[in-house]
């Protein structure tokens, strides 16, 4: 085990001095797209715009024999794009894959110093982060990046989940978790077909009315992925880093992908993926805090003074814990609207009413 004194020491000499706070920056929806798709990489320029964080793709999705082809395209893309303040970060193959290494040894040579974040896939324990963290330290050096890139874990394994609070705390450089619900459900051998989302199987009935077992009983469908993002959300907030919900594979069902990343957003994640354009506007939406809510918030804020007693707002009694919970959402504002003008505008318009 390492001492908590050498975690803030570089695990390569030359490379970066690791961060000591993972920096809160807006990333409502990473959104994905696959570098070796012309048509898709054609649209970046655009969608780098209107996007918290853009995502090289390099993993599942991308066909084995477009791998070498999606890293090059990627390494294009990145020396060709200006991307502002949208963050860039890419999905590399799995760690036991045959591209995994070539992956990351490229990537840190030739965008470095443009990547913001690796997102790796399929985190079974903390052995999996350390054993990046020092390859990283030692790219980071070859590569005389100023700047340490930070580290995303993939949840999607029984065995990642089992040790995710270990993933969680393994080093300095991890960064966020998201829930990976598709190879999840595979590695738990659940019995769905889809990629994130609920199943209609899956609820609660109420108790038999009389001797008929099926006349006037009501069922209510259950959230399959509840306990996991719960618990992703505690180790997260536990070890100072970012909670994601990830991917909703029905891309027409514009409906119950908004009720997914809602769930996960009044649960604690701060985003979600994007797989399709269709999905950026609905993490948009979803994962900035209401108007109303930012207003009652600063209202509660204003009436606590110095966040200690009780008063009483609009019959609702407010406290030291309930200042807490309002301070949260509105710091999330305050982040999301230095970054966002017209959610800026929509949050000053609710100060004036
Ligand atoms: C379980 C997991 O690992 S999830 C993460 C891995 N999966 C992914 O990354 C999937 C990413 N998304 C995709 O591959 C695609 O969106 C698909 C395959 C789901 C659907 O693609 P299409 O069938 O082309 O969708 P559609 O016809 O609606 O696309 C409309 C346009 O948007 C483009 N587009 C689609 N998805 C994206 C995207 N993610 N980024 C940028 N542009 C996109 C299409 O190229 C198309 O362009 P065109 O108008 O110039 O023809
Ligand atoms: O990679 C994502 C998943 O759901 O699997
Ligand atoms: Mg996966």
């Amino acid at each position: 085990m390492r001492s908590p004194k050498d975690f803030f020491r570089p695990l390569a000499v030359g490379a970066p001095d690791p961060v000591r706070e993972i920096p809160f920056r807006p990333s409502r929806m990473i959104h994905f797209f696959d570098p070796s798709n012309a048509k898709m990489a054609a649209k970046v320029p655009d969608i780098a715009g209107k996007v918290d964080v853009l995502l090289g793709n390099l993993e599942d999705a991308v066909q084995a024999d477009r791998k070498e082809a999606a890293r090059a395209g990627l390494v294009d893309i990145a020396k060709a794009t200006d991307f502002g303040d949208t963050q860039l970060w890419v999905r590399v193959n799995s760690l036991d894959s045959p591209w995994g290494l070539d992956d990351l040894m490229t990537l840190v040579r030739e965008i470095g110093d443009k990547l913001d974040v690796i997102m790796v896939p399929k985190v079974e324990g903390a052995e999996d982060i350390h054993y990046v963290d020092r390859l990283l330290a030692q790219l980071e050096a070859k590569a005389g990046l100023r700047r340490p890139l930070l580290v995303h874990a993939i949840l999607e394994t029984a065995r990642g989940v089992a040790n995710v609070e270990e993933i969680a705390g393994a080093s300095p450089r991890m960064q966020g978790l998201s829930l990976g619900p598709a190879d999840l459900a595979a590695s738990r051998r659940m019995k769905t077909t889809r990629v994130g989302g609920g199943h209609p199987g899956y609820l609660v009935r109420t108790d038999p009315v009389g001797e008929d077992l099926n006349a006037g009983r009501q069922t209510s469908q259950q959230d399959l992925w509840h306990y996991t993002v719960a618990r992703m959300v505690d180790a997260c907030a536990a070890n100072g880093i970012l909670p994601y919900y990830g991917p909703f594979g029905d891309i027409r069902d514009t409906v119950a992908c908004e009720d997914q990343f809602r769930n996960a957003f009044l649960l604690g994640c701060v985003g979600a993926w994007s797989l399709h354009p269709v999905q950026i506007e609905i993490a948009r939406r979803v994962f900035s805090p209401e108007p109303a809510d930012v207003r009652w918030a600063r209202k509660v804020i204003a009436a606590m003074g110095d966040g200690t007693g009780a008063v009483m707002i609009d019959g609702k009694m407010q406290d030291d814990a309930t200042v807490k919970q309002c301070r949260v959402v509105a710091e999330l504002a305050d982040a999301l609207a230095a970054r966002d003008p017209e959610l800026a505008a929509a949050y000053a318009a609710t100060d004036e009413d």
